[in-house]
């Protein structure tokens, strides 16, 4: 098997393997991720309902315009986060979403995560903040002691058009201590870049940059390793125009990985 083949297969291990656990006829709501990994979800998802095994009601929240057509095209039903009512109305608990599973670009040992190399990081966080429970599938490419050291290809930030030039060269001046804005323990950095670089992400076969599917544009911010997620999270949120930050800090409760020799290993936090 080609080495490509052999990580699509390892991809596609960790998302049956996810789903399997997660998905049975008691889910009600399913938020469906975003990216390549997610589609062996979609593919494992449509086996378990010719086997009749999901809830006849079951909707599924999608993160993105990809992630709707794998909803749609699955034979599932799609619904709106705004849409479903909350899971426990009696309890302090806001969730609408039994469960959600997404792809992620790396992963930490404490299950923090970059997310948005396809851009679909916003409703991916607006999705994984109403669920109960987020899972993340990847290849073992993706696990890594510490974010920033295995994606190399910047934070994915969701900007305003409107003042994407001003917000990068803002980012680009982001303190490597931490302790200069007072948002996490004194003396520890929260990344390693003295000088972050922001790279407006451009579109492939289309001049000019990539447009989300919410007509905003993307910075990729390099900071080198990331020690502080959460301050780093909260760092950039900070940025007037900043629309949404890919660190998922401390959200998912589960990770699924998917190893070359065929094996699976399941981390949480
Ligand atoms: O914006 C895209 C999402 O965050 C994806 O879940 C992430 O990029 C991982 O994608 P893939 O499964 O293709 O590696």
């Amino acid at each position: 098997m080609s080495s490509a083949n052999i990580i699509e297969q390892a991809k596609r291990s960790a998302a049956f393997a996810a789903v399997d656990k997660h998905v049975d006829s008691t889910v009600r709501v399913l938020g469906i991720g975003s990216g390549s990994t997610v589609v062996y979800a979609a593919e494992r998802l449509v086996q378990l309902k010719k086997e009749g095994k999901l809830n006849p009601d079951l909707l599924c929240v999608p993160t993105s315009f990809q992630s709707k057509q794998l909803i749609v095209e699955a034979g599932l039903r799609a619904a709106d986060l705004d849409d479903l009512p909350v899971l426990d109305p009696e309890s302090a608990d806001f969730s609408s979403i039994d469960v959600t599973i997404d792809g992620a670009d790396e992963v930490d040992a404490k299950l923090n995560a970059i997310k948005g190399g396809g851009g679909a990081h916003l409703r991916e966080k607006l999705v994984a903040n109403a669920s109960r429970k987020l899972v993340l599938i990847a290849d073992s490419r993706k696990d890594s002691e510490t974010l920033g050291t295995k994606w190399d290809k910047g934070i994915p930030v969701e900007v305003s058009p409107l003042a994407w030039r001003t917000i990068k060269r803002q980012l680009e001046r982001m303190a490597p201590l931490s302790r200069a804005h007072g948002l996490a323990k004194a003396e520890s950095a929260a990344f390693s870049f003295d000088h972050p670089q922001a790279v407006l992400r451009q579109a492939v076969r289309k001049a000019g940059p990539v447009v989300t599917d919410n007509g905003n544009f993307i910075l990729d911010v390099s900071v080198g390793s990331i020690y502080d997620p959460l301050a780093v999270e909260q760092l950039i949120k900070m940025v007037p125009g900043v629309i949404e930050v890919g660190i998922f800090s401390g959200m998912a409760k589960e990770a699924w990985f998917g190893n070359e020799d065929g094996s699976i290993v399941c981390r949480e936090p």
